[in-house]
């Protein structure tokens, strides 16, 4: 090793490598009616145990971005990077396994199996990411433990409530431990008391570390996070840190220190 050469040594919250980053991101939808121009150009770095919120008005372009981050879909132009490493070249089968391993993904209709039982479906996600049975077992316990659903692992989907199954969701989401979580209107279809206790468990989830962006329309959820995106029109309006500090100018999104 050349004695100019950094010294190798663990990465620290201070890396300045994002655990995602987007740079120039457009996606235009074409359906019936005149092409939308969901997302127009976004330039966005979260860093590791970032909590960002997307909120903006219905039809921003805030799913459509959400959408792009997970590969769910694809850009027509820009790039991402998930922990420095560039995903322009992923096909979908390279996403599904992002999708297992790096990001979990929270939906606001949860997107359970119907016809499997919640053990089951928590189960799943480790299983196809090639965890024993066992492991799988032990952090399926574990995860419902932690979610208060311990007596609801033999029900199926369709006998929990809407936050119950909110918080299977999370818990198939989490399985893998992924380190960023993306979750589109989490709380969408929940009433009050599951819209407090999904705000509760992101809270929580995130004071352990956890990197999460969420979209949501909700200015309770939005609110547990220490940065809020304001989204309009398919572009960054407002990129602010949540507790006092100056928003960014329209547009640009820039990368926050993380907090010790
Ligand atoms: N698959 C699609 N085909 C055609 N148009 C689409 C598609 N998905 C989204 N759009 C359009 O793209 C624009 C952005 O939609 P998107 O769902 O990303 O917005 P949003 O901010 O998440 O809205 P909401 O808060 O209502 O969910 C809208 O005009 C929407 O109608």
């Amino acid at each position: 090793m050349n004695a100019a050469d950094p010294v190798p040594g663990p990465r620290t919250t201070s890396d300045p490598v994002p655990l995602l980053r987007a740079e120039g991101l457009v996606k235009t939808h074409y359906g019936e009616g005149a092409p939308a121009h969901a997302v127009r150009g976004v330039d966005l770095a979260v860093r590791k145990g970032e909590f960002v919120a997307v909120t903006g008005p219905s039809g921003a372009g805030k799913s459509t971005l959400l959408h792009l981050l997970g590969g769910l879909q694809r850009p027509d132009a820009g790039s991402i990077w998930l922990d420095g490493e560039c995903a322009d070249g992923y096909g979908e089968a390279r996403w599904a396994v992002e999708r297992r391993r790096r990001i979990g993904i929270v939906f606001q209709f949860f997107n359970l199996v119907s016809n499997l039982s919640v053990a089951d479906n928590v189960e799943l996600p480790a299983l196809l990411a090639g965890v024993s049975p066992r492991q799988a077992r032990a952090e399926r316990e574990l995860l419902l433990d932690e979610l208060g659903l311990e007596d609801k692992e033999r029900s199926m989907p369709g006998e929990l409530s809407g936050g119950e199954q909110q918080r299977v969701a999370l818990a198939r989401a989490l399985v893998n431990h992924p380190p960023l979580l993306l979750a589109d209107e989490p709380a969408g279809s929940l009433d009050s008391k599951g819209t407090r206790e999904v705000t509760r468990l992101l809270s929580r989830f995130h004071q352990r570390g956890q990197t999460i962006v969420l979209v949501t329309h909700d200015a309770r959820l939005a609110s547990a996070a220490d940065r809020v995106i304001s989204f309009f029109d398919g572009r960054i309006a407002d990129d602010a840190e949540l507790g006092g500090a100056p928003s960014r100018a329209p547009g640009i999104s820039g990368v926050l220190e993380l907090k010790d």
